[in-house]
């Protein structure tokens, strides 16, 4: 049985200050001991967070990392500088780094590889826009982003990462995937893996999904039999998180 994931990505929004009201406000409402819970704030705020989280059931993530150790990459923050303040997870891949930072399949993966060696858990994003979808390209581009994004990573470690599967046309649009649309492609995600490595992986990694998930629609995702959380941006933000984490 997986246990179910849940994680906002506060993607560029709140300061430090309003990062950790926030939290506070959150911290009673989205206690479920059946759901992994990740806050996922800008880098500035992590080290506030994962204090601020420490005596309740928020794990933090960050929402992008870079693949190198160290050294002249000005702007970049290594893997270690995540691990040290006592990240957990590192969102991989969203679509808003892919479009707006140029972002390969390549990158992702050597992202990926990366955050595994450091111990961080990769959520790593993949996802169509509306004209590959009517393009009827869907499972196709799915597929290749997972595969290329999973090279090299080892079959233990593969069971440890969490995939979201975000529909680009569904981010921050309101308009969510229809729970049919969503559990086919995710579907397909746990088909994939299944193929690059065993039914046994398959079972075990989580797939969340991603775009417009909100506190009157997350039950009906999160019912299908291949959806194991989401990935939450906009109502991440406020109070219907509670609402979204005890979905049920
Ligand atoms: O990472 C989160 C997603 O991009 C979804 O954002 P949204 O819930 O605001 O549509």
């Amino acid at each position: 049985m997986r246990k179910m994931i849940i994680a906002g990505n506060w993607k560029m929004n709140k300061t430090p200050k309003e990062a950790l009201a926030l939290i506070e406000e959150l911290k009673p409402l989205v206690k479920n001991d059946e759901v992994d819970v990740v806050f996922c704030p800008p880098y500035v705020s992590l080290m506030l967070a994962v204090e601020a989280a420490k005596d309740s059931n928020i794990e933090i993530g960050a929402q992008n990392m870079y693949f190198e150790e160290g050294g002249a990459f000005t702007g970049e923050i290594a893997p270690n500088m995540l691990k040290e303040l006592g990240v957990k997870y590192v969102i991989l891949g969203h679509s808003e780094r892919r479009e707006y930072f140029g972002e390969t399949n390549e990158i992702v993966n050597k992202k990926v590889l990366k955050a595994i060696e450091h111990d961080l858990t990769p959520i790593i994003c993949c996802g169509e826009t509306l004209e590959q979808r009517e393009q009827g390209i869907t499972v196709d581009l799915v597929r290749t982003q997972i595969k290329v994004a999973l090279k090299d990573v080892s079959a233990e470690d593969a069971k440890d990462t969490v995939i979201a599967y975000e529909p680009i046309w569904a981010i921050g649009t309101g308009v969510t995937a229809t729970s049919e649309q969503a559990e086919e492609v995710c579907a397909a995600i746990r088909q994939v893996i299944g193929e690059i490595y065993s039914g046994d992986v398959a079972d075990a990694i989580r797939i969340q999904y991603g775009g417009s998930v909100n506190a009157g629609n997350a039950k009906e995702l999160f019912a299908m039999e291949n959806i194991d959380g989401g990935l939450v941006g906009g109502a991440s933000l406020k109070a219907d998180f509670g609402k979204v984490v005890n979905y049920k």
